[in-house]
């Protein structure tokens, strides 16, 4: 069976301003904590991100939920499509093509003139517009009557959303709504088969073939509205590192578990129907019924985790962050709440972002493995290839570094050199200055992110030495 995405980011960058050393400085810094990251999770998997601390792991989790604003690159939802959830920015591009694609032809002048200085911010705005514009258009973003392909791909979208808001309700057995709901599949399709009409005049321009490429139905999550992305975060929910400090002490467990279900106006305050909600959640997690009205420090670790697994769990959500979710915890325990946190994916149909800095237990729990150097994915590839055939430098030394007799101390830390600093990183692939392979182009270009293969992503130029 072909996997489906769940999730794609493409080129993700998130430069944290840094506060300036001195009244004279002039340049403004970045922190460059995700650097131009491209993945996707499928749905129904676990991928599991490692890298030593501070490569940008937390960040890319927070920046995939929205929690920051990203500051370039496009990050795709396919939990919903946009003909089901309709955020606003459809119609406005679709009604406004000349607009936007103007906008887009303006950022790629600008970037023949901007030199991206090293510290400054990014500029390649054209390459995300190109994204934003083509995931809505596809090869219609080069027609050359703008107005005439906005129209038609409106009512493309239009004929979908009925089609989404029919199948709702859908009830085979019943004629009225069967032929309803087949009356607006025929009404979409001669939509589309008018939209493949127009695309043959745009087929001869250089570019269609990748924009065309790029047309989907997923939910561009930048392009949200604030409001759109509240109500989205129902299915997008993280479990942080430190049980403790993430949960309100003031508040009972039933208060925490309650607390997005009843803004999300999923259940009214103080009804009995909430707490048996609460309580079958409650038991889902391990936790006994009787907990509800006792707070987070009345808890061991274990528990106060299963209580902020509980707590993510309540919206039905479809994707969860889980950032370094065992790794305050005991051995025993990590492999308590990993077996929780298995079970549950299973029953509950969840997809997994797993990071962590022990590549052990990533290597339990991940469907895929990301590998993640100062800001940069290096490798990616299915679990069990990172382990029996890693090819980046820096994959192969993580796995040294794991101990093997001493089941404790699984940090990873062995690596020699610093780190370098995230602000001013080393030019060409910034691992060039801890890597025993160096040669003179590492230290000059940076190597293409690509697929060596089939599922197997690396960006190194040893490998493009060996092509
Ligand atoms: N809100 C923020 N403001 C400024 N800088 C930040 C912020 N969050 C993270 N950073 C910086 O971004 C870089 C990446 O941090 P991040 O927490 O994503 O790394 P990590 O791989 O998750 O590390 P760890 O495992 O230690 O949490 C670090 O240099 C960090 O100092």
């Amino acid at each position: 069976m072909a996997k489906e995405k769940l999730i794609e980011v493409t080129n993700l960058k998130q430069y944290f301003p840094v506060k300036k050393s001195s009244w004279f400085q002039k340049e403004q810094l970045y922190v460059k904590a995700n650097d131009g990251i491209s993945i996707h999770i499928n749905k129904g998997e676990t991928y599991g991100l490692v890298g030593e601390s501070g490569c940008g792991k937390s960040t890319l989790g927070r920046v995939i939920l929205q929690l920051y604003p990203q500051t370039q690159g496009n990050t795709v939802y396919y939990g919903r499509t946009i003909y089901e959830y309709q955020p606003q920015y459809v119609e406005r591009v679709l009604k406004n093509l000349d607009k936007e694609i103007g906008k887009y032809k303006k950022a790629v002048e600008k970037a023949k003139t901007d030199t991206n200085s090293v510290n400054n911010f990014p500029a390649d705005d054209a390459d995300r517009l190109f994204h934003q514009i083509a995931r809505l258009t596809g090869g219609l973003f080069y027609a050359s009557d703008l107005k005439a392909a906005g129209d038609a791909l409106l009512e493309e979208y239009h004929a979908g959303c009925e089609v989404a808001k029919l199948a709702e309700t859908l009830d085979v057995n019943n004629t009225a709504s069967r032929t309803a709901y087949e009356a607006a599949e025929k009404k979409q399709a001669d939509c589309r088969a008018k939209l493949d009409k127009l695309k043959e005049a745009c087929k001869s321009h250089e570019g269609f073939d990748k924009a065309e490429s790029l047309w989907d139905q997923g939910i561009d999550l930048g392009m949200l509205t604030r409001e759109e992305g509240r109500v989205l975060r129902q299915d997008l929910q993280i479990i942080f590192q430190d049980p403790y400090s993430s949960l309100n002490p003031r508040m009972t467990v039933g208060q925490i578990i309650s607390e997005a279900l009843v803004a999300h106006k999923k259940f009214k305050k103080g009804s009995q129907e909430l707490e048996d909600y609460i309580i079958d959640i409650m038991e889902k997690c391990g936790l006994d019924k009787y907990f509800i009205h006792r707070y987070p420090h009345q808890f061991s670790g274990g528990q106060r985790q299963r209580i902020g697994i509980a707590r993510a769990l309540a919206l039905n959500p479809k994707f969860i962050v889980c950032d370094e979710a065992v790794s305050a915890l005991d051995v025993s325990i990590q492999s308590q709440v990993i077996n929780l946190l298995q079970d549950l994916k299973e029953k509950e149909d969840l997809t997994y972002l797993f990071i962590s800095h022990d590549l052990s237990v990533v290597k339990y729990i991940s469907d895929r493995i990301g590998v993640m150097y100062l800001g940069n994915m290096v490798e990616s590839a299915p679990s069990e290839r990172i382990f029996k055939n890693p090819k980046h430098p820096y994959t192969i030394a993580l796995l040294e570094a794991i101990p093997t007799t001493e089941p404790d101390s699984k940090e990873l830390a062995i690596l020699e050199g610093d780190i370098p600093s995230p602000v001013n990183p080393p030019t060409g692939c910034k691992f060039h200055t801890r890597c025993k392979h160096a040669m003179d182009i590492c230290k000059a270009e940076c190597p293409r992110w690509r697929e060596v293969e089939p599922e197997h992503w690396v960006a190194c130029h040893l490998l493009d030495n060996n092509e």
